[in-house]
């Protein structure tokens, strides 16, 4: 029984990996993936400057999940692009995630441009979902901006690329962003950023001090949803566009359910904040219990495979 994979052609090991955002921040955090069972890293979503982010608390886990109103801190483009070429070398034969976006549309242009023009030859996930930078709005909500970038990023850029998507609510959505997504030659689309805007109280009060306590949710509450814009974007792209999906994995049969609804690779979020990097094992082997207990050898004799009534 093997969870590995496929993704824009490179082969994984293991279908299971970070979610952006957690572990990710710096060379030691990444590292630290790197050297455990999940099949590759994504790095923290990279601005072209480093920024700070948004004031603390930022951050909070809950017994059900998360809420985050991190703001984007990150250590800039550069810092993560040496990483990477650095890993070129030391590890020739693995393949990792670059994510990134622009605080403004020329910056994701400057961004793209220097990847393409860079030797990295991972896989960039433009991040199209950031529900925490006060006054920017979620790119990917406003689909005619979306078109556009994606009209003008291709133009140009010519490395595998895929989208790190918020989450949709309404079956026309569906539509609709799939419609724009099958005009384009994308590797992926990432399903779900964590859900924008939720509130956490404990006693009187919020829980996180940006944007008087507003924040992205995961964990636990955000599962179904994630499960359902999966499944939605599987029924909906072009077979070349694969899908990775990410919310509310916790265990084995959460990744499992994720692999059904038609992800090609799963990623951990809340869970890795909480547990470390022992939740990548874990799931591991409990999603292989899963497949060897139903006779599958491999993920894609089940990916994709929801039953209906
Ligand atoms: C990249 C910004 C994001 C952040 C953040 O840095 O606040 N939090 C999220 O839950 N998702 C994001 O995409």
């Amino acid at each position: 029984t093997s969870t590995k994979t496929k993704i824009a052609n490179f082969e994984f090991d293991n279908c299971i990996m970070n979610a952006a955002g957690v572990l990710c921040y710096d060379k030691d955090e990444l590292a630290k993936i790197l050297n455990s069972a999940a099949g590759t890293f994504v790095t923290k979503t990279a601005t072209l400057e480093p920024r700070e982010g948004n004031p603390e608390p930022r951050y909070h886990d809950t017994r059900l999940g998360s809420i985050n109103s991190m703001g984007l801190p990150n250590l800039g483009f550069d810092y993560y692009l040496d990483y990477l070429l650095e890993l070129k070398k030391t590890h020739p034969k693995r393949t990792f995630f670059f994510s990134l976006v622009g605080m403004s549309q020329n910056d994701t242009h400057t961004l793209l441009r220097k990847v393409q023009e860079s030797n990295f030859d991972g896989i960039t996930e433009l991040n199209l979902s950031c529900p925490n930078v006060p006054g920017k709005p979620q790119i990917a909500y406003d689909l005619e901006t979306t078109e556009k970038l994606l009209t003008d990023i291709f133009s140009y850029f010519k490395k595998p690329l895929g989208i790190k998507l918020p989450p949709y609510f309404d079956l026309v959505h569906f539509d609709q962003a799939a419609a724009v997504f099958n005009k384009f030659p994308l590797s992926f689309v990432n399903c779900v950023n964590s859900i924008g805007n939720g509130i956490i109280i404990e006693d009187e009060k919020v829980v996180i001090k940006p944007k008087n306590g507003f924040g992205g949710i995961g964990g636990e509450y955000v599962k179904p949803t994630a499960l359902a814009n999966v499944h939605a974007f599987y029924q909906r792209l072009k077979p070349s566009i694969q899908i990775i999906g990410t919310g509310g994995i916790l265990s084995g049969r959460d990744a499992f359910e994720h692999i059904l609804c038609g992800a090609s690779m799963v990623q951990i979020g809340t869970t890795l904040h909480k547990e470390g990097v022992s939740a990548f094992s874990r799931i591991t082997s409990e999603l292989k219990e899963i497949m060897e207990k139903k006779g599958y050898k491999s993920i894609e004799e089940f990916k994709g495979k929801l039953k209906y009534l």
